[in-house]
C-alpha cells in the first residue's frame, strides 16, 4: 500500500522524517502552510503519482477545552467554513449558493472504516485565518457547534481525496486552543511530539490491519 503523508511544514513531520527510511512505502510532502498551497501541491504530485491513502498530520488550534494542549485526534470530516458568501449578519454556504461543496468526509479503505481505535475522533474545519477574536470565535460556535479542531489545511486534503478517490486519514495534535490571540500559552513541541508518534502508531495499525485482510 503506497501512502502519501502530507504537512504544511517540516517542523510538523521532523520525528517522522528522522525514522521515515523504516517505512519505505510512504512518501512524505511539505505543501507549505495553507489551503492554496496545500492543494497546488497535491494537485501537482497526484498527476505525477498513485497512492493508496493520503495522510494529513500537523498541529492544529482546539475549540473543546475539555480537549487537553497536546492531545492528538483524527479529524473525520472537514469543512470548508469560509466558502460562501455574507448576506449581512448571515452567512450562505456555497452549497446554497449552488456553486459546491464545503463539507467532507474520512472515507473508507477496501471496505473497512479507517477509525483509528487509539484516538478520540473530532470533527473539523479548514480556515485562512487563524481565528484569534472573541467576537468571531463565538460567531464560529455558533454557526458550527460541532466544529473542534481548526487547521489551515485538512480540507484542502479532503478535498483532494474526495477529487481523487482516495482514502485519507487527518492526525492533529493540540497546540493550542481557538481564542484571544495569546501565543505564549502555544504548545507546539508537544503537538508534534504527539502527533508523529501517533502517525508511526497509525502506520503499524494500518499495516496489521492490511496483513489480516
Ligand atoms: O502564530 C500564529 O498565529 C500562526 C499562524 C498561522 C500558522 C502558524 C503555524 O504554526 C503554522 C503551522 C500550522 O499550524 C496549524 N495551526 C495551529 N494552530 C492553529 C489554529 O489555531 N488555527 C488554524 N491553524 C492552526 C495550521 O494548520 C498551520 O499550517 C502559526
Amino acid at each position: 500500500m503506497k501512502i502519501l503523508i502530507v504537512s504544511a511544514t517540516q517542523f510538523e513531520i521532523q520525528p517522522f522524517l528522522e525514522v521515515a527510511a523504516n517505512y519505505p512505502d510512504c512518501d512524505t510532502i511539505i505543501t507549505g502552510v495553507g489551503m492554496v498551497a496545500t492543494a497546488f501541491e497535491l494537485g501537482r504530485v497526484l498527476h505525477e503519482n498513485k497512492y493508496d491513502l493520503l495522510i494529513n498530520i500537523g498541529i492544529a488550534g482546539c475549540l473543546d477545552r475539555n480537549l487537553k494542549i497536546g492531545t492528538v485526534v483524527q479529524v473525520i470530516s472537514e469543512s470548508l467554513v469560509e466558502l460562501g458568501a455574507e448576506d449581512d449578519q448571515q452567512f450562505i454556504p456555497i452549497e446554497q449558493l449552488g456553486y459546491g461543496k464545503s463539507k467532507f468526509q474520512s472515507s473508507l479503505l477496501h471496505g473497512e472504516n479507517i477509525v483509528l481505535p487509539f484516538l478520540p475522533q473530532e470533527q473539523g474545519i479548514t480556515v485562512n485565518k487563524v481565528h484569534g477574536n472573541a467576537d468571531t470565535i463565538a460567531k464560529l460556535q455558533q454557526f458550527h457547534p460541532e466544529s473542534c479542531i481548526e487547521s489551515m489545511e485538512g480540507a484542502a486534503v479532503f478535498f483532494a481525496a474526495d477529487k481523487m478517490d482516495l482514502p485519507v486519514i487527518e492526525l492533529r495534535g493540540i497546540s493550542n486552543y481557538v481564542e484571544k490571540r495569546n501565543r505564549a500559552t502555544w504548545n507546539i513541541p508537544l503537538a508534534i511530539m504527539n502527533s508523529n508518534k501517533a502517525l508511526i502508531q497509525t502506520l503499524d495499525f494500518l499495516s496489521d490491519l492490511f496483513s489480516k485482510i
